[in-house]
């Protein structure tokens, strides 16, 4: 045992913990879905994490860039065995349900960054699952899970990621041989941006423009073989490579990727959706035109869930600090205060939790949602995708950007430390932002929402019937709403604002277009409005979600943990009043004295929220070994951990650096 696994818990945090009044453990198995998810998460991490095989012996912060991807094929395969050997038979794992959450979250503990196999399990194999016929799963799904072969999602190139039916890779179909050839055109063609493509994968999916008897039918999924099995070699016909260092994911070797006139089996191409025959005749079998575009829908809803995990972990480490961080003497008499006592510091950090709390049960709604489309989808019914796809759009956007923007302030929560690597903050930040492009860009997702809720609104104005996210647009065509302050009351608030928005931008458009513009243009010139018109109806989806599922998930529970929970989300919603207090003041018959009492209504809150503050995080449930913080340990002995960390640096190895006879001591001595 290492000194400082001995050392005691600091004081400060030790006091923080005695003076919480709730039930954490209550907290915990609210967040986990159920008190059998939490012993099953527990399970799952203690095999995972208790042998140390997660740990490093020599921090990857000072390795080489192939040193530490090397590291994370090793630590890859540890974590694959355990996945396939441990905890199947522990669980029963089911591939996307709550194990498959537990088991991607319990993979952050061996990788600061990502897993080079990220790509596989994220996308490669729910690509397999969504888009192949039942005898093309049968073959390619157990070779998958087994990790007898190694793949990733290669649609972006270096010239489209967001327009995919831009795209230029060709795969062209040869009746002769039954193959389909595939070919890189142009530069701008290449592969770009894949996980695991640069050296690990050996497969991957390949999104091309299919042409067949002559003529395009647009981009479709291929299951194309880029390396040999055994030797790992490129195939001939394939140029394949890595594509430098990132902000983040750099133990992803994402890749590059070019056909020369490749070739492959025509069953190779993912059936389920559109088929093409033995002798090149189209066929489409799937009843919406995007259902090729499933395995992103997928991802978009597992991303939220991705941004309330790491906001959990950025607001941990934050708060955990704050709690034994003592700065400045307001009072001259008494001694310096925990940094968490200043309201600024609650301002900044108690919006990390509630938002970390509100996109944890947006998620888990959003899940539910997603379960019964597929449901439907299955039986042939594909009305409630657009909706969907709305909905999923703009929650994707606005988690990920909302997570970004909130694991910076945890950043700046911790001061001058929290720009250390060591702290955990600058890994998760690099991560997240990274969400908020892949998967679909913040702006162009938005504008997808947005395109769906103008046919609302003209449903609304044709008094047809709409869809339940939705439903509220007829709010644009009543008077202004009135000012409520209470949770239900800024929830129908929020919805006034985004129905009013919309109304805005159709009226703003028909305007345009009356003045001479084309419809593509009035939309163009309308773009800036309408992201804002998506984030309004987004921020009122999640608030109703975050409320309606604060009261469905504390009926039962014990008075003081529905307390914290309330304070909480309402904390959520008045944070969210006064950062649109112009919005309201437009489309709401908010007064100066409301604003007044809502501002004031605010800080009483955050005093409140106070006291239970670390009890609050630790509910999160996060294990030292996922946070890799030195600011953020259950121990809270920060500065004992920084120095630990300093002392491991290679640059304190040797008491004078070579550079110093080389360069530092002639240049001094020259100018003696
Ligand atoms: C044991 C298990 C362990 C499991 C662990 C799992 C761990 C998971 C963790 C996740 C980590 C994964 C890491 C991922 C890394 C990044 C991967 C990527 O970025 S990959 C690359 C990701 N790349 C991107 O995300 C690219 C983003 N770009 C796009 O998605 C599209 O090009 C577009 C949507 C912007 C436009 O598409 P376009 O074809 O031009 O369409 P138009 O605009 O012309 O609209 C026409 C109509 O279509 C409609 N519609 C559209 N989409 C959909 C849909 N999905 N559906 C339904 N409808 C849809 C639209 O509403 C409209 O309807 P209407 O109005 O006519 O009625
Ligand atoms: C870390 C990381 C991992 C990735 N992994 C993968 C992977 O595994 N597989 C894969 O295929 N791809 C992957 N990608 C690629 C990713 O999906 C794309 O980068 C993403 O979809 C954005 O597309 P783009 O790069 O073409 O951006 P662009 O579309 O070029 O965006 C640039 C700017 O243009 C704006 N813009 C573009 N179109 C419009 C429009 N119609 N209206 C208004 N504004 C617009 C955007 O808002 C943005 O501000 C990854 C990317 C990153 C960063």
């Amino acid at each position: 045992m290492s000194q400082l696994e001995k050392m005691e818990v600091n004081p400060d945090l030790a006091m923080e913990r005695a003076k919480c009044n709730f039930n954490i453990m209550e907290l915990t198995h609210i967040l986990d879905g159920g008190e059998e998810n939490t012993v099953r998460r527990k399970k799952i991490e203690d095999i995972a994490l208790n042998s140390g095989a997660s740990k490093d012996a020599f921090p990857e912060e000072h390795m080489s860039p192939k040193e530490k991807y090397e590291n994370a094929v090793r630590k890859s395969c540890i974590f694959a065995d355990l996945v396939k050997n441990d905890f199947a038979h522990l669980t029963g794992l089911e591939t996307f349900g709550i194990n498959s959450n537990v088991i991607r979250r319990t993979a952050d503990a061996f990788f600061k960054e990502v897993s080079p196999f990220l790509l596989h399990m994220g996308m490669f194999v729910p690509t397999i699952m969504g888009q192949c016929t039942s005898d093309q799963m049968s073959y390619w799904l157990p070779r998958a899970m087994a990790m007898q072969i190694i793949g990733t999602y290669a649609q972006t190139e270096l010239g489209h990621g967001t327009f995919i039916r831009g795209l230029e890779t060709t795969a062209t179909y040869d009746p002769e041989t039954e193959e389909f050839v595939l070919h890189s055109p142009t530069l701008s063609s290449y592969k770009w941006w894949a996980g695991g493509l640069g050296n690990t994968a050996n497969y991957c999916i390949v999104v091309a423009q299919l042409y067949t008897k002559g003529e395009c039918h647009g981009t479709h999924p291929f299951i194309v073989q880029i390396r040999d099995e055994d030797t790992h070699m490129p195939l001939p016909g394939i140029t394949v490579g890595e594509i430098g260092p990132k902000m983040g994911f750099n133990t992803a070797d994402n890749g590059f990727l070019g056909f020369d006139h490749y070739r492959i089996p025509r069953d190779h191409m993912m059936m389920k959706n559109a088929q093409v025959l033995k002798d090149g005749t189209y066929v489409k079998v799937a009843r919406h035109g995007k259902l090729t575009y499933g395995t992103m829908v997928f991802v978009r809803v597992m991303l939220v869930s991705e941004a309330a995990f790491n906001l959990a972990k950025a607001c941990t480490i934050a708060v955990r600090y704050s709690a034994i961080r003592r700065q400045s003497k307001p009072k001259p008499d008494e001694g310096e205060p925990q940094i968490l006592d200043y309201a600024t510091q609650q301002h900044k950090l108690f919006i990390t939790i509630a938002t970390a709390h509100a996109l944890q049960l947006s998620s888990s709604w959003l899940w539910r949602s997603f379960s019964a489309v597929l449901t439907e989808m299955k039986e042939g019914n594909t009305d409630k995708l657009p909706e969907f796809h709305a909905l999923s759009s703009c929650l994707k956007a606005v988690s990920t950007s909302d997570a970004a923007y909130l694991i910076e302030q945890c950043r700046h929560a911790c001061g001058g430390h929290g720009y250390m690597i060591s702290s955990g903050i600058p890994h998760l930040y690099n991560f997240v932002s990274a969400t908020r492009t892949y998967e679909g860009d913040y702006t162009v997702l938005l504008l997808q929402t947005a395109r769906f809720l103008v046919k609302a609104y003209e449903q609304a104005e044709a008094k047809q019937p709409l869809t339940p996210t939705v439903s509220y647009l007829k709010l644009a065509f009543t008077r202004k709403e009135p000012w409520d302050s209470s949770p239900a009351g800024i929830v129908r608030s929020f919805q006034a604002l985004a129905a009013g928005k919309v109304s805005t931008c159709v009226k703003n458009m028909r305007k345009r277009m009356r003045s001479g513009l084309s419809e593509v243009e009035a939309w163009e010139t309308s773009t800036i409005q309408l992201v804002s018109a998506a984030e309004a109806h987004c921020r009122a989806v999640i608030s109703d979600a975050y409320k309606s599922e604060t009261e469905r998930l504390t009926a039962n529970s014990s008075p003081n943990v529905k307390i914290v929970m309330e304070q909480l989300s309402t904390l959520y919603l008045y944070y969210w009043a006064l950062e649109r207090i112009g919005d309201l003041l437009l489309y709401t018959s908010i007064s100066e004295k409301d604003i007044v009492e809502l501002q004031t209504a605010y800080e009483e809150l955050l005093q409140k929220i106070r006291p239970n503050a670390v009890g609050i995080v630790e509910a999160f449930d996060l294990r030292d070994e996922l946070l890799h913080s030195t600011l953020g340990s259950y121990d809270g002995r920060a500065y004992e951990r920084l120095m630990d960390e300093a002392l491991r640096s290679p640059m304190n190895k040797e008491p004078i650096n070579q550079s110093y006879y080389k360069y530092l001591r002639p240049m001094m001595k020259a100018n003696l």
